[in-house]
């Protein structure tokens, strides 16, 4: 799985899994919270205070799902929820409620971001459309500013998937665990230098160059 792919492949392959081979949304979060937690686990982080920084996208349902892997392993974990929940997509408002029924705790306190051992960026992943500002390149410019390890969901929130450039604020990510195939801007020098170490997860979707077109 070593190519790498543009935010439109991206974007085309996730609607052909869901809409044209019928492999629910929800599924497809599930497994991308699940690699990202394998590999947080696996590269040894250290979890003593674990924040999700998580937007309203899908990126965010991402992380809200981590963070629900965590608690249920007795890990201290909050969230620092940026955007408005009413505004959520059906899955992350669905991850919002398991995080609820979960009692995961939320804080609007950045110095809770700051204070934590281990970040996890879900604000952004390859929806990124524009320049990050106001409570968003806050939240980035904290997560930049501390000792904290930082482990990015998909794509560094504020690097654009395509060309690598920082729109706005970037966070600088130690990893970065993405879902199916590497992003073509992550392989840009500025890119390469928010990603960090590059994790690949297979989580189910592939492009139509893969054996699943064979008949
Ligand atoms: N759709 C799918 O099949 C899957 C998506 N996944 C995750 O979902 C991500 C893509 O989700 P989305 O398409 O919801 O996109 P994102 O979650 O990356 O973000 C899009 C949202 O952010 C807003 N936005 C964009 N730039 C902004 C800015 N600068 N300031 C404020 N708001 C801004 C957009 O208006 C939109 O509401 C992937 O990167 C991946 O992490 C995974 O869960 C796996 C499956
Ligand atoms: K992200």
């Amino acid at each position: 799985m070593s190519k790498a792919i543009t935010i439109a492949q991206a974007q085309s392959y996730d609607a052909h899994t869901i809409n044209e081979i019928g492999i629910p949304a929800m599924v497809l979060m599930e497994r991308a919270a699940l690699a990202t937690f394998n590999n947080l686990l696996n590269d040894d982080y250290d979890l003593t205070r674990v924040v999700v920084v998580a937007a309203t996208g899908n990126n965010g349902g991402d992380g809200i799902a981590v963070a629900r892997l965590l608690k249920v392993r007795n890990i201290d974990v909050a969230i620092y929820l940026l955007g408005d929940p009413a505004k959520a997509t059906d899955q992350t408002a669905q991850q919002l409620k398991i995080a609820n029924y979960y009692h995961i705790p939320f804080t609007t306190d950045l110095n809770d971001v700051i204070n934590a051992t281990t970040i996890i960026d879900a604000i952004f992943g390859v929806g990124l459309s524009r320049p990050i500002t106001g409570k968003f390149a806050e939240a980035v410019n904290a997560i930049n500013a501390t000792d904290a390890s930082t482990v990015a969901i998909d794509v560094p929130s504020g690097i654009n998937a395509d060309s690598g450039e920082t729109l706005g604020v970037a966070v600088q990510a130690d990893s970065t665990t993405t879902m199916a195939y590497k992003k073509v801007g992550m392989l840009t020098a500025n890119g390469k230098q928010h990603t960090g170490i590059l994790h690949v997860a297979d989580i189910g979707i592939y492009g139509a160059d893969h054996v699943e077109t064979i008949k």
